[in-house]
């Protein structure tokens, strides 16, 4: 959306130009305008005058030349007409104020529409890679009829619409130009066949809404690149003619006619920039029907177009409120936004080049962005699930080996605890466990089990081997019955017996060190040992379980990642053919909107042949009737006397 270009331009104040008498009060009455910049304020007395001050992006004042006018308004119109998009500009401002003068020119100051005429053909020998081919019309709303400029006697125009041309004017002339001299003459030519007539406010004032047109067509020279497209826009430039208070005119009789029309239809624009100018809700129907002129200019008023404004104002203080109503109608103007784009018609073969192209541009989309990257996605997921698996496995082994060296760990325990628990219940002093321990060291494979059935006790007994109170020929063989017959059935202290020198009791007392060092090892260190032991133990066992239940953990974890990359997996699977189904439906489509085009250009081929045929038989009606009715001139004629 873009605004439209609006501007105020004051003419100098006239003093020749028309009768002076008409001015009263002149150029130098109570009130004036001050031009300042970009605003425009009244004043009276030189005190503002409220609710009259204005703004606008340009105000030009007496001394601005219509070259520069047109450098800031309409050069980039003009542009972007040669590029495709539809450009309009238009002069508006009561009788006298200077639009004539700012769209023609003079001799020595050429208008809007020269100036332009000139600018399109430089512009379009710029674009070197386009060849452009220029119609031109010229056409003026007379008492809300339609003239052609161009064509003496063709008048009363009608408006028609159509979905391919919008709204145009048949029967009009459209002239191919070649060079903006060209254009120039046949200018000078609508000139001639234009309604003027004389006021008392304008010695030459339009009586007629002129619209000067060029339809410029353009084409890319290499038709491979632009895919056979055509531009094709519309430049309106338009002429108004002024509104008029006809008591200021002194019109009468046709003048006073024309007025009226002129004032109509201009006050119908008025209407259509007002409701333009409201926001989208308020705004409601526009009355673009209700006049000839706003119904032309349609694509210009909110439409598909660029459009600046050129609002001319006089000065005098005779016209103020004059002026002031335009500078009001400039207000609401510059709050209207259009929606200009370039214009590009295709034709059948064009048409059919490109939607093949953007056919294959889809089928590169779908087969390449979205299958590649699925196919990426899913393989990125196996990668995921193949590693989680893995490290699952490893985990698995892991813990494995965790609960085996933690069954391990308990059983040591076990056993450790038992024999705490062994040593716990006896109820013996350290020393006689000693003991105990260094007779179970002398017991024959005969000897009876006999717990807690202990005799004699003797300490240091190994150290006095030449001292053993067995005899010699009992050899090796030791039980408690043997003892007590030795000892005739008293039980006595071993440390009391008188030892028997010269005896060995070699075998059974052989022993290894370790056994002599464990024998040695008092009964409260080895169950501090073993307390220690156990307690480590536990420690190990505390810190496996807790390693155990971490690997636990872990594993779970990795479960869940693993069933959640499968749901994933599932879901990019579903998705994948999913789309594979949607592009085969495309793809249908497609190639059904192909045969579509192909049945239309058809249709388009059958109706352009039935068309030519009908137009070529109502060429021949018309030629028929027209010879019958020139051969009934000719016969009416020789009958008058
Ligand atoms: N900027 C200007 N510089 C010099 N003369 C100007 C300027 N503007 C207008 N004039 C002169 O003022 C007179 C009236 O101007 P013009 O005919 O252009 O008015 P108009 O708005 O077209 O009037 P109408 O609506 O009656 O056709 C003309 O003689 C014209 O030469």
């Amino acid at each position: 959306m873009e605004k439209i270009s609006v501007a105020v331009r004051f003419r100098p104040p006239a003093a020749a130009a028309v009768d002076p008498s008409h001015y009263s009060g002149g150029g130098g009455g109570d009130r004036e305008w001050r031009v300042d910049d970009t605003r425009i304020a009244l004043l009276h007395r030189a005190a503002p005058v409220p609710g009259a001050s204005f703004a606008f992006d340009h105000v030009f004042d007496g001394t601005a030349t219509n070259a520069r006018i047109y450098g800031v308004l309409v050069r980039n119109l003009i542009r972007a007409a040669v590029d495709g998009f539809n450009g309009t500009a238009f002069a508006y401002g009561q009788t006298s104020s200077g639009k004539t003068f700012t769209m023609n020119g003079s001799a020595d100051q050429p208008g809007i529409i020269p100036l332009s005429v000139r600018d399109v053909f430089d512009t379009a020998r710029e674009a070197a890679d386009r060849e452009f081919l220029i119609r031109v019309s010229y056409m003026e709303i007379y008492n809300e009829e339609i003239n052609d400029l161009l064509t003496l006697g063709s008048q009363k125009l009608p408006i028609h619409e159509s979905l391919e041309r919008g709204v145009y004017v048949a029967g009009l002339r459209e002239e191919i130009v070649n060079s903006a001299e060209q254009v120039l003459e046949l200018l000078e030519l609508g000139e001639a066949n234009r309604h003027f007539g004389e006021t008392n406010m304008n010695v030459r004032s339009s009586r007629s809404h002129t619209i000067f047109r060029m339809v410029i067509e353009s084409s890319a020279k290499n038709q491979m690149d632009s895919g056979d497209a055509i531009r094709v826009s519309v430049l309106n430039l338009v002429d108004l003619a002024g509104s008029e208070r006809i008591a200021k005119t002194g019109a009468g009789g046709v003048r006073l006619k024309e007025g009226k029309h002129i004032n109509k239809s201009l006050m119908i624009l008025g209407n259509v920039i007002n409701k333009l100018s409201e926001s989208g809700k308020q705004r409601g129907h526009i009355p673009y029907r209700d006049s000839k002129l706003t119904r032309i200019l349609q694509p210009a008023l909110g439409g598909n177009a660029k459009t600046s404004i050129i609002c001319t104002a006089a000065p005098e203080e005779i016209h103020v409120e004059e002026t002031r109503g335009t500078l009001q109608f400039a207000s609401r103007a510059k709050c209207v936004s259009n929606c200009a784009q370039v214009n590009e018609i295709l034709t059948d073969a064009a048409l059919l080049k490109r939607q093949n192209k953007e056919i294959e541009e889809l089928r590169k989309k779908l087969q390449g962005s979205h299958s590649v990257v699925l196919e990426q996605v899913i393989l990125k997921q196996r990668n995921d699930m193949h590693k989680s698996e893995l490290e699952r496995d490893r985990l698995a082994m892991e813990l494995e080996e965790e609960k085996r060296l933690r069954e391990a760990l308990e059983h040591r325990l076990a056993e450790q605890q038992k024999l705490l628990d062994d040593l716990n219940s006896t109820s013996i002093s350290p020393d006689q466990f000693n003991d105990f321990i260094q007779l179970d060291e002398l017991k024959t494979p005969n000897s009876k089990e006999r717990p807690n059935g202990f005799v004699a006790s003797r300490a240091h007994y190994s150290k006095d081997v030449e001292f053993s109170p067995i005899p010699e020929n009992l050899g090796t063989v030791a039980d408690e019955d043997l003892w007590m017959q030795l000892n005739k059935g008293c039980i006595t202290d071993l440390e009391m017996l008188e030892m028997t020198p010269g005896f060995k009791c070699s075998q059974s007392i052989t022993e290894d060190k370790t056994s002599v060092a464990t024998r040695e090892e008092p009964i409260d260190a080895r169950c501090q040992r073993l307390e220690k032991d156990c307690s480590s133990d536990r420690q190990q066992l505390e810190e496996s379980k807790a390693k155990c239940t971490a690997l636990e953990n872990e594993r779970d974890l990795l479960k869940e990642d693993n069933s959640s990359l499968l749901e994933e997996l599932a879901m990019s699977k579903q998705e994948a053919s999913r789309l594979v189904a949607e592009r085969e439906e495309m793809l249908k489509e497609l190639d059904m909107e192909k045969s579509r085009m192909e049945e239309l250009k058809q249709e388009i081929r059958l109706f352009s042949q039935a068309f030519s045929q009908r137009q070529g038989q109502l060429t021949s009606l018309y030629t028929k009737s027209k010879a019958i009715v020139e051969n009934c001139k000719t016969s009416s004629q020789v009958s008058l006397p």
